[in-house]
């Protein structure tokens, strides 16, 4: 059977989901097509929502089967919004199946062929699993088996101290799993500057060898696997009961059947800051391209590409407001840095009376600006510190200058008082400035102050 749409958006995760959506809405004919019937994606089912909710409940029971209930009730919640029949509601047609493209213009889902202007590829990404010796799969778990499993292993190893790795390493290690992080990196969360890593590493309370490789795994009973990593060159044997592979993601550009469509890609797909792909009709967006893997990111992407699809290239992406958060206990946040930095501020939480009387004294913000004040850069480790971050994004966004921070009146005692603090340094500087302390004089002998 051959259909024809005006575009067909491959990928029923968050951002070909978001695309859809507003494609729809504008009154487009769009088909998705997504590989299976359970639409959302990895966020929803395997990444941020299962492992956001695990954080949560590690906090209130060690119980594992109440966690994976809470689990799949949450899913289930948000499942009804990306599902099926909401997408055939709202005007989409949905193909269940895997796609693949026969040339730039058709793709393949099972028996059907579909043709369509235009495109959006929106396939995601899936857990890396290094090459390790001896590695059968009944050993390990990804972010896309954790959630099922069993029951928890008595003790596990973490590959990986990335986002991924840290979130499900400490949400374990609180229901009572004994865990080991190895990282082959020398620099412990390396696109961070080294005072907030180091805060990390002190506050994370994880157990995280750096400069360490997985080389060997071998089973030894049905609860038992012996691991062979070198730390630092020296080669040690560990014997747990799971690995998690928390070592990143790939893209799921294989068998896509890119080849027949011109698209140049390596281990993710090229982009112009458009969003097209080098065959101008077909756009990328999301996990599958060269830009922060991150749901949010992802859906900003949608948001362009399915305006340009609409209306004409118009809009180019721009990550200028893009922030990170890792949700551990304490948080550690960072705002895309897209200018030149030329001065960074910072304050600590051992000057904020909220971090005392939380016994946070070492919660740290910095926040970088340029020649004009104005907002750059901003990095911050805390408990629920994103949250307070938001703030200096939307500031950012606005083009405001920092010391903007100090006009709102801030409720005491709030962790917000931490960004009035810096953007106070900055006004003091100004005020100490020796013609504005003669001006300050002058003025107030005139009024006969003094
Ligand atoms: C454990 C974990 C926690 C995370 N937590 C966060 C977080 O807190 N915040 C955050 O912003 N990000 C988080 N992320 C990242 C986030 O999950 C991803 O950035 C996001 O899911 C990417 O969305 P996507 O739509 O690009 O791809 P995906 O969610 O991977 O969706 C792609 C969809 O395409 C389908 N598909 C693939 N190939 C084909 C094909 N050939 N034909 C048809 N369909 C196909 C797949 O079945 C899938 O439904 C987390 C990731 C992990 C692993
Ligand atoms: N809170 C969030 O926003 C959030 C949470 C989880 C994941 N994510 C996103 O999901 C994606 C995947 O996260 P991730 O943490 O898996 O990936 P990552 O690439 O951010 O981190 C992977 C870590 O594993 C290490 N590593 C890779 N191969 C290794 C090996 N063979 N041996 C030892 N160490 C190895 C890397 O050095 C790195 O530190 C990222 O893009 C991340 O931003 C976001």
């Amino acid at each position: 059977m051959k259909k024809h749409h005006q575009v067909i958006v491959i990928g029923g995760g968050a951002a070909g989901l978001y695309a859809t959506a507003g494609l729809a809405r504008l009154g487009v004919d769009v088909a998705v097509v997504n590989a299976d019937a359970n639409m959302g994606g990895d966020c929803l089912h395997f990444g941020c929502v299962p492992s956001k909710t695990l954080l949560h409940m590690a906090q209130e029971t060690t119980e594992w089967t109440e966690i994976q209930a809470k689990i799949r009730d949450v899913i289930a919640e948000i499942q009804v919004h990306d599902s099926v029949p909401r997408f055939e509601e709202i005007g989409t047609t949905v193909y269940i199946g895997k796609a693949r493209f026969l040339d730039a213009h058709r793709i393949a889902v099972g028996e059907q062929e579909l043709s369509a202007k235009k495109f959006i590829i929106a396939t995601g990404s899936r857990p890396r699993v290094p090459s390790v010796a001896g590695l059968e799969d009944a050993m390990y778990e990804t972010n896309e088996t954790l959630f099922q499993m069993a029951k928890l292993p008595r003790k596990m190893v973490v590959i990986g101290a990335g986002p991924v790795g840290l979130e499900l390493g400490q949400a374990l290690q609180n229901i009572g799993v004994e865990i080991t992080i190895f990282d082959h990196n020398t620099e412990f969360l390396k696109h961070f500057s080294r005072d907030i890593a180091d805060i990390a590493l002190q506050k994370l309370n994880l157990d995280i060898h750096l400069n360490s490789v997985l080389t060997e795994a071998t089973r030894l009973n049905k609860d038992e696997i012996s691991l062979k990593i070198t730390e630092s060159g020296v080669e040690k044997t560990l014997i747990v009961e799971k690995i998690l592979f928390a070592a990143g993601q790939i893209a799921n550009i294989d068998m896509l059947g890119l080849e027949q469509t011109g698209i140049a890609y390596d281990t993710k797909i090229d982009t112009n800051p458009y969003l097209q792909t080098t065959t101008p009709h077909i756009y990328a967006i999301g996990d599958v391209i060269k830009s922060p893997s991150l749901t949010h990111a992802g859906g900003a992407e949608a948001r362009i590409a399915l305006t340009n699809i609409a209306f004409g290239n118009f809009s180019k992406v721009n990550y200028s407001t893009l922030a990170s958060v890792i949700y551990t206990k304490p948080e550690i946040y960072q705002l895309a840095s897209t200018q030149k930095t030329n001065r960074i501020l910072s304050a600590s939480g051992a000057n904020i009376d909220r971090f005392k009387t939380d016994n946070e004294p070492e919660a740290l913000v910095k926040i970088g600006i340029d020649t004009k004040a104005k907002i750059v850069h901003a990095e911050a480790i805390g408990t629920d510190i994103s949250t307070v971050m938001q703030q200096v994004a939307l500031l950012k966004s606005t083009g405001a200058k920092l010391t903007d921070l100090s006009k709102p009146i801030y409720p005491y005692p709030t962790k917000s008082e931490i960004l009035k603090n810096i953007s106070d340094q900055l006004l003091t500087e100004k005020l100490e400035k020796p013609i504005l302390q003669r001006l300050i004089r002058k003025i107030i002998k005139w009024r006969g102050l003094s």
